[in-house]
């Protein structure tokens, strides 16, 4: 048998690293406790109560500790510190300085609502909980098992509860109602951010329906932001029957979104897919199709989820992988990178997706069907007349399509994939391909007179001006 290769030893400048960061990943659970402690201590709000900052003993007396504690608080502020969760401020030193909020700590004051977020508190102390916790280390043991399938979570095969449904109710009513909340604060944070930095996603819209929109925040914020869209919130009906009674502003639609979803210029998917699992999501987007009107028409669909890898930055990334593990031993959901979107929207039935912004671990999308009616392909052809000089300055249009038996391609092999991409339309989108009869009735409805087939290859449509069309 061939010896294996010994291992390269690391040279004592990568033991010494390695070393560190033995004791830096094995430690790290303090990161998220010193977090928590800090939160349940009330720390943040303190600080924000005595104006923005704090000396280490205003702050021990603003928090009501014993005397004796805060040579350890002065211990706990400077890890806090560290980690970015308070800064010190005044060129101190952590030990003797004075403590000032960061952005982070901001967003976790009592009562101060920032765009009118929901409380974030509830995220750090749901997901620092013990049944968090618990399941998390029930991973060596949940990866050993051979689970029959469906393959439970981590989480259910520890607990044998799911959080957000019953089962978590019956096992513990205030870790249930913890985690409602953890989950509102999660879906709810950054809506003013997104209006602020994506207006252009929903200023042309109509209408919107926000499904899985909950008990209609994020509808209401973007009603409120752009009045003339039209909002539905689609949820299930325990969900809508208990969000808060209508300003009008948006209209509540109880069902399935498995079953149909209502009818807009768009549908939001907004933290939604991450939970589903691939083949329900296919479904989900399936549904998303049959609810908006065509590209053309401005149909699309707007998802706001975890796009892994999206940011290189270290802790972007980071958050975005943990945010995947997270999934992996709660959920049966998981998080997505580029190729993993791409391929589900194609499964979808859905051509073109781009990425309109990214947002910190979150993306927005706008994914649409290239599908063309005749009716649509008339506008599309309308507008493009519209755009393009007369022809006697060379104005024409450019079309690169199919034309069922064109002359280069009565031979069999080329009209049966020709006939078979026509079947291909019909079954998945609302579309066809076409004869050259049929492309002269669109050209003519959209207002050009002339065109003709340049080459083997070619069309070309004129009326006014010169339109080329090839296919
Ligand atoms: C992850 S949240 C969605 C967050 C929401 N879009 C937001 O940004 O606040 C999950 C929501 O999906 C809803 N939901 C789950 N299954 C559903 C279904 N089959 N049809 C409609 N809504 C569903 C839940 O009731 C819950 O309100």
């Amino acid at each position: 048998m061939a010896s294996r290769p010994t291992p390269a030893l690391p040279s004592d400048t990568e033991l010494i690293q390695a070393q560190a960061e033995l004791w830096r990943h094995s430690l790290l659970y303090l990161k998220q406790m010193t977090f928590k402690c800090a939160i349940e201590l009330g720390i943040p709000t303190a600080i924000h109560n005595l104006g923005g900052t704090a000396s280490l003993p205003e702050l021990s007396v603003a928090l009501s500790l014993p005397p004796a504690k805060q040579p350890y608080l002065t211990r706990l502020m400077r890890q806090l510190a560290s980690s970015g969760v308070f800064t010190v401020v005044d060129g101190g030193d952590a030990m003797s300085g004075t403590y000032g909020l960061t952005p982070l700590s901001s967003i976790l004051i009592d009562g101060v609502r920032i765009d009118g977020d929901a409380h974030q508190e509830a995220i750090v102390l749901a997901l620092s909980s013990k049944y968090y916790v618990e399941a998390a280390m029930g991973l060596t043991d949940w990866f050993r098992k051979d689970h029959a399938t469906p393959i439970p979570s981590p989480f259910e095969d520890v607990h044998g509860a799911v959080p957000f449904e019953e089962s978590m109710e019956r096992l513990d009513p205030e870790s249930a109602k913890l985690f409602n909340q953890a989950l509102a604060a999660h879906d709810h944070m950054g809506i003013g951010v997104l209006l602020r930095q994506c207006g252009q996603v929903f200023s042309g819209l109509r209408s919107l329906t926000d499904c899985c929109g909950g008990d209609g925040t994020t509808a209401r914020s973007i009603a409120k932001a752009f009045p003339h869209v039209k909002c539905t919130v689609l949820d299930l009906p325990q969900v809508i029957n208990n969000a808060p009674p209508s300003d009008g502003s948006v209209t509540y639609v109880a069902g399935d979104m498995f079953h149909s979803i209502p009818p807009s210029q768009a549908v939001m998917l907004k933290v939604v897919l991450h939970f589903w699992s691939d083949e329900n999501c296919v479904k989900i987007l399936s549904q998303c199709k049959k609810a908006i009107p065509s590209r053309a028409d401005g149909g699309k669909v707007i998802i706001i989820d975890v796009v892994i890898g999206s940011s290189t930055s270290g802790p972007i990334l980071e958050t975005q992988l943990l945010l995947d593990m997270i999934m992996l031993v709660n959920f049966q959901g998981r998080q997505r990178d580029e190729n993993d979107w791409s391929h589900i929207f194609k499964k979808a039935g859905f051509s073109e997706y781009k990425i309109v912004k990214k947002l910190g671990a979150r993306c927005v999308f706008e994914v649409v069907l290239h599908f063309w009616s005749d009716e649509n392909c008339v506008k599309i052809l309308a507008q493009r007349k519209k755009a393009i000089p007369a022809r006697a300055d060379g104005g024409k249009v450019i079309i690169i399509d199919v034309v069922i038996g064109s002359r280069s391609s009565t031979s069999g092999p080329i009209l049966e994939a020709q006939l078979l991409m026509d079947m291909l339309m019909l079954v998945n989108f609302r579309s066809r391909q076409r004869d050259e009869n049929d492309w002269s009735d669109i050209f003519k409805k959209a207002g050009f007179s002339e065109y003709k087939i340049v080459s083997n290859w070619e069309l070309d449509v004129s009326s006014r001006s010169i339109h080329k069309v090839v296919c």
